[in-house]
């Protein structure tokens, strides 16, 4: 008996908990970018469908959540299958013809509705657009070596606005086109941060497949709970900051020095890590923390 009252009095603590954070967050736009790790981890589904149920939740507590999604995984699968070779220079692939070809197809094709078709078992709630609708996402060759590998110029996030104020979830997979309509393959990274910062978003969260940023990457211990754009500035420089965190940090830095609330990087693979950093007292994962932002951590703003 006096187990089910002690359960039942957690349930009730935990949604009095969320209370402020669904009263401060309501209206607000929060940019997720989901990658394609987390997509593939342990049980795609499962994953997804854990992934599906927080956008859901955010969405049906006011917020006005955003997904811009990855799928380097997924790509790599694809070219491996059609027995072509993946190259990465400084994280990003190299992409010819063919392969921007293929990106686009997987992550059009094939991630972004799967994205779309999870979150939709809820309800009405997402579209899919990529950055060639409504010229969402405006793109220019990064470097000839790396070939259709673009860097975003502008973002018009015209179309994002129309679909929140239809009360749509918009899910993003990464194309640009530049001014001749040519399609260009785009870190999911950078592009999310552009986003967040175009629309003024209040957080950008990063789910990846680690806890968040290490001082060491080989000790877990080292985990950086809170941190600002300086502090990250000096990580970079000091090379603590490697691989496929370095899009992510440059991102975080830029978008909290232009508008962003405060941007957060978490571990895709914790079931419900958004509702945990979102909703609780003590948050999870690393934030960075901007010069507007509020947190969720104790003692904070709150
Ligand atoms: N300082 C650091 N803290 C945490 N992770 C780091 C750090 N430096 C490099 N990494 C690496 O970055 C990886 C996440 O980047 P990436 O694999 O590209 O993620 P995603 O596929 O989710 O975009 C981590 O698994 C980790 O190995
Ligand atoms: C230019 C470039 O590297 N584009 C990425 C786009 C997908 C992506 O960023 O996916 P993740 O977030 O899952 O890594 C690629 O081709 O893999």
């Amino acid at each position: 008996m006096s187990t089910d009252h002690d359960a039942a009095g957690l349930k009730a603590s935990i949604l009095v908990e969320a209370l402020p954070y669904i009263r401060r967050f309501a209206g607000k736009i929060v940019v997720v970018k989901y990658g394609g790790n987390a997509l593939a981890g342990t049980s795609e589904h499962d994953a997804l469908s854990l992934f599906a149920e927080d956008i859901v939740l955010m969405r049906l507590v006011g917020m006005r959540p955003v997904v811009v999604h990855g799928g380097g995984p997924q790509i790599s699968d694809l070219m491996k299958r059609l027995g072509k070779e993946t190259e990465f220079v400084d994280g990003l692939r190299v992409t010819d013809a063919e392969t921007v070809d293929i990106a686009r197809m997987v992550l059009k094709g094939q991630v972004n509705p799967q994205i779309v078709a999870a979150i939709n078992v809820h309800g009405h709630y997402a579209v899919g657009v990529s950055g060639v609708d409504g010229g969402l996402i405006r793109a220019t060759a990064r470097d000839e070596r790396l070939g259709f590998v673009g860097d975003v110029t502008e973002i018009n996030p015209e179309v994002i606005h129309g679909l929140l104020d239809d009360e749509f979830v918009p899910v993003i997979a990464t194309i640009g086109s530049d001014i001749n309509g040519q399609a260009y393959n785009i870190n999911a990274d950078t592009v999310a941060g552009a986003i967040a910062e175009s629309l003024g978003a209040e957080k950008l969260v990063y789910l990846t497949d680690i806890e968040g940023l290490r001082r060491d990457v080989a000790d877990a211990a080292s985990l950086i709970r809170q941190t600002t754009a300086d502090e990250l500035d000096q990580l970079v420089a000091d090379g603590i900051i490697a691989g496929g965190m370095i899009p992510k940090v440059a991102s975080c830095i830029h978008a909290v020095r232009n508008g962003v609330g405060n941007a957060h990087i978490l571990d895709g693979r914790i079931a419900h890590v958004l509702l945990l950093e979102i909703f609780t007292d003590s948050g999870i994962g690393t934030m960075i923390k901007g010069l507007h932002g509020t947190t969720g951590l104790q003692g904070d703003d709150a």
